[in-house]
């Protein structure tokens, strides 16, 4: 099978992408490493293209015959969403649709997209299941909404199987340290965290104490990039073995506290480095945690590295690599 992997130069699609070649996979990458990386495409050919252009969108969807489309690329920062909304509506929502355009007019079978848990907002239930009211509360989650809606719409009026994936807190790093999150500004917790072990920041803020959870601060399902990755092929191998369309949550279904998390980082790491406790980051729900009953009934998806240690050790493997690698 030939795959377009859009974003595949970025933290999550490249380690997708290694996933794909290593499955046999002939992979198109298609990015314009505004945040990714050409080291980080380990396996197929990397196209440097921006979804905006779509004359080259069209020119590669000509020179090649896709039997599938996975699409990451993407704005990712919630709060840059928030100042500057028409970026996120132009770049994820906008660029969504030249690339369906161009799924449509190839008859291109099969799509994977990249979703997130933002599209529910604040959600009433601490465990979310995939028919959860959408209410994203910003622009980032309602410009992922409206590109689902864009997909299932087609879908419903064309041939195009799809597979939305709607990621709860992804992180951690190849366990064999070839490729990680390298993306510049973080605001990830695990990343943040790491980056204050590895000494490239001072200390980090803890952003609300009085939430209703167990220590006060805010819970997330925390899962590796990996388990994220391997979702993607087997939603694929569902859809070519005659599989319909689905929506799924990808998540261990468990979480931890931020202060959980950045006592593991420090005790993984054994560098005690500064915590604040500050008020709460607008926007940010006590609790979100994925109901992945219906991905593992759907695909038979079995996580590998559902252990919070893990996810640290190889999330600061990377950091110290990634660190050695810029200093070099
Ligand atoms: N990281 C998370 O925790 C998380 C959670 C939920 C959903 N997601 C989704 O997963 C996807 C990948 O996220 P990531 O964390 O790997 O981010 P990332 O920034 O590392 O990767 C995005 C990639 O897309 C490329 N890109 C961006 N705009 C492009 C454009 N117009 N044309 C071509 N390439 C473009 C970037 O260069 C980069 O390589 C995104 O769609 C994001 O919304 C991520
Ligand atoms: O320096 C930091 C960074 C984060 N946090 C806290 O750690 C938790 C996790 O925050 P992240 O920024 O790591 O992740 P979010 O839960 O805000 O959001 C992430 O996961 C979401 C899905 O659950 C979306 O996909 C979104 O795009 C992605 O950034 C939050 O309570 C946040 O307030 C801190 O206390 N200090």
């Amino acid at each position: 099978m030939k795959v377009l992997v859009t974003g595949g130069a970025g933290y999550i699609g490249s380690h997708v992408v290694r996933q794909l070649g290593e499955a046999g996979y002939d992979v198109v990458v298609y990015d314009n490493l505004s945040t990714g990386y050409k080291w980080a495409v380990t396996h197929g050919e990397l196209v440097v293209g921006d979804l905006a252009d779509v004359d080259a969108l069209a020119a590669l969807f000509s020179a090649h015959t896709f039997d599938g489309v996975l699409h990451f690329a993407a704005n990712i920062v919630v709060p840059e969403s928030v100042e500057n909304p028409l970026k996120y509506y132009s770049n994820n929502t906008r660029n969504t649709l030249n690339l369906l355009m161009q799924v449509q007019a190839h008859r291109v079978p099969h799509m994977v997209f990249s979703s997130t848990a933002a599209v529910y907002g604040m959600p009433e239930l601490k465990v979310i299941s995939e028919s959860a009211l959408l209410s994203p509360i910003n622009p980032y989650g309602a410009s992922k909404m409206m590109s689902e809606r864009m997909i299932t719409d087609l879908a419903a009026a064309s041939g195009l199987k799809y597979t939305i994936l709607r990621y709860f807190n992804v992180a951690g790093a190849d366990v064999e340290g070839r490729i990680g999150q390298a993306t510049p500004e973080a605001t990830h917790l695990i990343k943040v965290a790491c980056e204050c072990a590895t000494g490239q920041r001072e200390g980090m803020k803890v952003f609300g104490t009085d939430y209703d959870t167990r220590d006060g601060t805010c819970i997330r399902d925390y899962i590796h990039v990996d388990d994220l990755a391997s979702a993607h092929i087997k939603a694929l191998e569902h859809m070519a073995n005659g599989g319909g369309s689905n929506i799924l949550n990808c998540g261990y279904g468990r979480g931890f506290t931020v202060t959980e998390v950045i006592d593991v980082v420090k005790r993984v790491s054994g560098v005690d480095f500064p915590v604040e406790l500050t008020g709460r980051r607008e926007g940010d729900p006590d609790a979100l945690m994925a109901d992945n009953a219906l991905i593992k009934g759907t695909l038979s998806w079995e996580p590998q590295f559902d252990d919070l240690e893990l996810i640290v050790r190889s999330a600061l493997e990377w950091e110290k690599k990634w660190l050695a690698k810029r200093s070099a």
